[in-house]
């Protein structure tokens, strides 16, 4: 595949899309068409993976304890070998080997990578090795995209002085997003969109998703993908969307799931 989508430097549109850890193992050709239909329309794909479920097999095996705070995953030293060597060395390994066999050009780039996701601790004692990301170094990720690749990220962030952080797969997609100025940033899970009362929801705006968060409609982890959603469109990304990976999730020029506005005007 030669050089995706490229239009000239100042003319890529780029799309974030970050693929959940529930829907990893069913990714299927709908998603492999939606990523060619993207490609065709000229847009760049950079692909964020995020891998909870397969990291609390490991530590299972391992005889960890698996402990959440927040919708963040508690992580001691020994926790943060097992998030690198689980991300880094089987999730985004299995993402891009699929990517490869659907004849795309996908880059692995573990997120510490010539600290491209510079980050902080967020609370050491409490948290232990995880990150808040303070700057996105986007050269790696432009670099790869104007060489045909698709950036596939794993988020891990690195410190000042070299300590690895675990990243929610989220946040770290918002913060891509941002830092190179994406169109879009979808998160892509295993469920079709923001579902209220089982009923799929085509758009929301921050107030609603609000009243929606307080009175348990939405829960577990839609929470840490709304509220990246938000921040993103609030920094001027264009459209977040929460889709399906199990579905086309964009046909003809169409994205479905669920559209997130941070202001009502965007769809008056
Ligand atoms: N209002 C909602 N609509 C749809 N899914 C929701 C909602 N609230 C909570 N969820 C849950 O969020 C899950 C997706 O989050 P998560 O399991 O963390 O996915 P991923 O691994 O893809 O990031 C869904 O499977 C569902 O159980
Ligand atoms: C700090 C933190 O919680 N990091 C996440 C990183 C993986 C992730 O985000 O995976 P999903 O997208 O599948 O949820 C974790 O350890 O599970």
């Amino acid at each position: 595949m030669q050089a995706i989508g490229h239009k000239g430097a100042d003319q890529l549109e780029t799309v974030v899309i970050k693929c959940g850890g529930s829907v990893l193992e069913d990714l299927n050709d709908n998603f492999f068409n939606s990523l060619k239909e993207l490609i065709e329309d000229g847009f760049c794909p950079v692909i964020v993976h995020g891998g909870g479920p397969a990291i609390n097999s490991m530590l299972e095996l391992y005889k960890i304890e698996t402990k959440f705070n927040d919708g963040l995953r508690v992580t001691c030293e020994k926790t943060m070998e097992i998030v690198e060597m689980v991300l880094s060395g089987q999730t985004n390994r299995q993402l891009c080997s699929m990517l490869t066999m659907h004849d795309f050009n996908a880059l692995g780039i573990n997120g510490s990578d010539g600290r491209c996701l510079q980050a902080d601790f967020i609370d050491k004692e409490g948290l232990g090795f995880v990150g808040t990301i303070t700057h996105v170094n986007t050269d790696l990720i432009m670099m790869a995209i104007h060489n045909g690749y698709i950036p596939v990220i794993t988020p891990i962030g690195i410190t000042e002085d070299g300590s690895k952080l675990n990243i929610n797969g989220d946040y770290a997609a918002a913060s891509i997003a941002k830092a190179i100025k994406a169109e879009r940033c979808a998160f892509v899970t295993n469920v079709d969109g923001i579902l209220i009362n089982g009923e799929l929801v085509s758009e929301m705006t921050d107030s609603q998703i609000e009243s929606c968060i307080t009175d348990g409609s939405i829960y577990g982890g839609m929470v840490p993908k709304v509220k990246s959603a938000l921040s993103a469109t609030k920094a001027g990304v264009d459209t977040a969307m929460i889709i399906s990976g199990k579905k086309q999730f964009y046909k003809n020029n169409c994205w479905h799931g669920t559209a997130i506005a941070a202001q009502e005007e965007v769809y008056k």
